[in-house]
């Protein structure tokens, strides 16, 4: 892992990197797998299922989970988990309910209301990871979210393990959170599935989830012409800033908690107190030996930084370039930090606020904007599965008041249909 102290502004930009990848052969190999799929269906989500994850073909009944491997999974997880799913679900929910929107009515001039509406989207697609690790609190991070909003279809794909099960704490998740029709597919396949439909998988009408560079890639393609998706998030990363008034081992552990998501994972430390580098690189060593997924974490490891800057502003103005999916403020003066971020996914604050409590149950999303795209967009919330249609209604004294404004301009913009559409009605008044 690299350290890099007091490097010039100049030098941000490329430190702001995240890890390289071969754009062109990823694009390539999604474009083959998109077009496979919206020609056969489901004949190619299981072609691939056994190219990409080794599934042997002849355990695919059919690609819909039932309703006895459902009953099936159930039996199979701990009730710890089962409380604490039920736990996290709640808090998820309280947390989303509080977003619902309260539009009101507006009159903008006399006899001219106008307003918004909020509607559920009726068909949404979930992509739950599962690759490296199945991620069933991902379930509850879009499901949840969905049920609040009023979604009516949800289909959920995730990619089977090599028994050519789902996990069974996904499906029990799943359950809990009401989702309608799981699907045993992951990867790009899934992604095309619920994009152009199959046989079996629904078409929806906007696609959600994580997933690792091929999911990113296929719901960027996708979303140019088929549907709508949340936003690009990617591979996971966190930015930890501290002083010399955090504990190093704290530290170390949430810089670790995200390098372990993958091998294109980054972590990165941005420090003005270069005292505290020694103790964080000691504690990281410590705490990674005893990891099991220690040759993951050590990958994600060779592209994370420790950034030493010469002081707090430069940190607060590196961050704002860098834009983490996930930052950790750990300083004395936290809050106040916190106060000028403007570009970052999701914040934690304080000694006491580790990453991992936002990944599972404190209630705040953990699907977010990587790869730089928290400049501009927002973590799933509830507002991501609605949209918000307007309406306005104006009476006659309304139109008496407002139609020369509008005949103006139309009249300026040459489009003389649009000035006719109110001289008609001013005619009659
Ligand atoms: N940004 C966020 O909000 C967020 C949240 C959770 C997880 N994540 C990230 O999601 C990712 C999950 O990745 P994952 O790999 O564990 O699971 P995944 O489900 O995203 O990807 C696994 C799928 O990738 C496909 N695949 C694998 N190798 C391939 C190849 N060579 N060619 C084509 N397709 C291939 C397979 O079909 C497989 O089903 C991680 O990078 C994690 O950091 C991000
Ligand atoms: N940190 C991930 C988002 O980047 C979410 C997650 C799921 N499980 C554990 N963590
Ligand atoms: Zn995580």
């Amino acid at each position: 892992m690299e350290v890099i102290k007091y490097p010039s502004r100049e030098e941000w930009a490329s430190l702001a990197q995240r890890p390289a990848m071969d754009v062109t052969a990823l694009f390539d190999t999604v474009r083959t797998v998109l077009d496979e799929v919206r020609r056969e269906g489901d004949a190619a989500v299981i072609r691939y299922e056994e190219k990409f994850d080794k599934i042997d073909p002849s355990t695919f009944r059919s690609l819909r989970v039932s309703e006895q491997e459902l009953l099936e999974a159930e039996e199979l997880v701990a009730e710890d988990l089962k409380q604490a799913i039920r736990r996290a679900k709640e808090n998820i929910e309280t947390f989303h309910a509080s977003q619902r929107f309260t539009g009101k009515k507006v009159e903008t001039a006399p006899g001219v209301t106008c307003w918004q509406k909020a509607v559920a989207i009726e068909k949404v697609g979930l992509y739950i990871p599962g690759g490296t690790a199945p991620l069933f609190s991902t379930v509850l991070m879009l499901a949840v979210p969905a049920r609040i909003a009023g979604c009516r279809e949800i289909v959920l794909c995730t990619p089977p393990g090599k028994d050519g099960k789902v996990h069974p704490a996904i499906l029990f998740a799943a359950k809990v959170a009401g989702v309608s029709k799981i699907f045993k597919a992951g990867g790009i396949q899934a992604i095309a599935a619920m994009a152009y439909g199959t046989q079996s998988v629904p078409k929806v009408y906007k696609i959600f989830g994580p997933g690792n560079q091929y999911v990113t890639a296929a719901k960027q393609l996708v979303s140019l012409k088929e549907v709508a998706i949340d936003m690009p998030a990617g591979p996971s990363e966190v930015e930890v800033i501290a002083d010399e008034s955090a504990n190093p081992a704290f530290i170390a552990a949430d810089f670790l908690s995200q390098a372990e998501h993958g091998v294109d994972s980054q972590a990165m430390l941005v420090t003005a107190s270069e005292s505290i580098v020694e103790g964080v690189m000691q504690a990281i060593k410590e705490q990674l030996d005893r990891l099991p997924r220690k040759e993951i974490t050590e990958k994600s490891l060779s592209h994370s930084r420790i950034i030493v800057l010469k002081d707090r502003q430069e940190v607060i103005d590196f961050t704002n370039l860098y834009a983490p999916e996930h930052l950790i403020i750990q300083t004395a003066d936290y809050a106040a930090i916190a106060g000028q971020i403007e570009n970052a996914g999701s914040v934690f604050m304080g000694p006491y606020t580790p990453e991992s409590a936002g990944d599972y149950a404190s209630g705040t999303n953990h699907t977010l904007p990587t790869n730089g795209y928290a400049k501009a967009y927002s973590g799933v919330n509830l507002d991501s599965f609605i949209k918000k249609i307007t309406f306005q209604e104006i009476t006659a004294d309304g139109i008496r008041q407002l139609g020369g404004t509008i005949q103006t301009m139309a009249a300026n913009e040459q489009l003389e249909a649009h000035r006719n559409a109110v001289t008609i009605r001013l005619n009659t008044l």
